[in-house]
């Protein structure tokens, strides 16, 4: 197992990034979590996720594992790791990898800057993955900083779209049956094909769902399962869920998932992950000023205006004069756009240092600065 490197903390590398639930959202996830998560007596309840990222991603099409394409310029795992990064009381996340994408995972940690990961080999399968994964968190290993979380997560690396809330649900559902997982209604209608190729039957939809991640279990259920199963389930097997049931007879409770919740399978996948990413960003404005008014104001009532345009936007208003310093932390806070409104002058100094600076520091800025004199 081989621990993420030490990163001091320090501003990610520049690139895009997804903003979580903030504000209203957190207050009440955190309240959520409290209660889900404080066990009688109080003490919290451990929680590490295990992130199955070692495939190919044949039906991608493209040579590069689809884990590790690019979204803006970051890979894809990166904004799942960010999005599980965001969920405070996850405490450890260990990551499977194949041994020749070790050095490419370790460099995406050191460049975004990523905490709480581990690493690990990945297994031939998705199955094996996933308990090499388990196995690192089960066994107290000789200075290893994981310990057995009493609830283990398990997330495809490829579904970079998984809020806070889906994650408490399955974690607190977890924590009550021994495990949970997300379903999505079914699109299309499953059939069973005949060994002649006809159809034998087909399974009336609005009866059935698509299993999605994430999914939780409570950690011994888990691992027992993964201990027993036949080579065949390693080899073959798909779900998780069906694990727990066939090896711990524990009947997963089934939570309803967003329409996010999807994985990054085929290349058009990707397109789409991109748009979604795109319009999360674009939805991040910052308004520098050039006087020394009440920036909130001016960045308020732009808020305001831009409201009733854009189904969610968040303004950071930002003195133009300490913009430049403040740059990184503006982008931390995930606003790749801005607006420079010039009050007090004409002459666009200030404007011109900060457009320098965002043309220097290699941002991947979505839209030109929008200048407001
Ligand atoms: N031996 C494997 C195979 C898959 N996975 C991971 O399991 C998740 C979901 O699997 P899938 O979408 O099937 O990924 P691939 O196996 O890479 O895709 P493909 O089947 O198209 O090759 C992905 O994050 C993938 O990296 C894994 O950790 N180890
Ligand atoms: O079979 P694949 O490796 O493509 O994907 C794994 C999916 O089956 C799995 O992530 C969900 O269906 C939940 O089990």
């Amino acid at each position: 197992m081989e621990p993420g490197p030490p990163g001091s903390f320090g501003p990610a590398e520049p690139g895009p990034c997804l903003s979580g639930q903030r504000g209203a959202d957190h207050a009440a996830s955190a309240s959520l979590q409290s209660a889900a998560r404080t066990e009688p007596g109080g003490h919290s309840l451990a929680v590490a996720a295990v992130l199955p990222a070692g495939g190919c991603g044949e039906r991608m099409g493209v040579p590069t594992p689809k884990q590790f394409c690019p979204i803006l310029e970051r890979p894809l795992i990166s904004y799942t790791l960010q999005a599980l990064e965001r969920v405070y009381w996850i405490k450890d996340i260990v990551v499977a990898v194949t041994g020749e994408n070790m050095e490419v995972m370790k460099s995406i940690i050191q460049k975004y800057q990523h905490k709480r990961i581990s690493l690990v080999e990945a297994g031939v399968t998705r199955h094996r993955s996933i308990f090499s994964g388990l196995k690192a968190l089960a066994e107290d290993q000789l200075n290893s900083k994981l310990s057995k979380p009493e609830v283990v997560i398990i997330h495809d690396a490829v579904r970079p779209f998984v809020e806070e809330d889906v994650l408490l649900k399955v974690v607190t559902a977890a924590k009550e049956h021994g495990a949970a997982g997300a379903i999505r209604p079914l699109v299309s209608t499953v059939i069973s094909p005949s060994a002649d190729g006809c159809l034998d039957h087909s399974l009336e939809r609005a009866r059935h769902r698509a299993s999605e991640m994430p999914q939780a279990f409570l950690f011994d259920v888990i691992y027992e399962a993964y201990q027993q199963c036949t080579d065949y389930d390693l080899e073959f097997g798909t779900e998780c869920l069906q694990l727990a049931l066939k090896y711990c007879r524990t009947k997963a409770k089934l939570v309803e998932g967003s329409p996010d919740l999807w994985k990054v399978t085929y290349k058009r996948d990707l397109y789409a992950a991109e748009s979604i990413i795109k319009e999360i960003i674009s939805q991040e404005i910052c308004v520098v000023m050039d006087s020394k008014e009440d920036n909130k104001h001016v960045g308020h009532l732009l808020e305001e205006v831009l409201k009733s345009e854009l189904n969610h936007v968040k303004v950071t208003s930002e003195a133009l004069c300490l913009a430049g310093r403040h740059l990184q932390q503006i982008i931390l806070d995930q606003c790749y756009n801005f607006v420079c409104v010039n009050v007090m002058t004409s002459d666009f100094q200030e404007t011109q240092k900060l457009l320098s600076m965002l043309e220097e520091s290699s941002l991947s800025i979505l839209y030109p600065v929008v200048v407001v004199s």
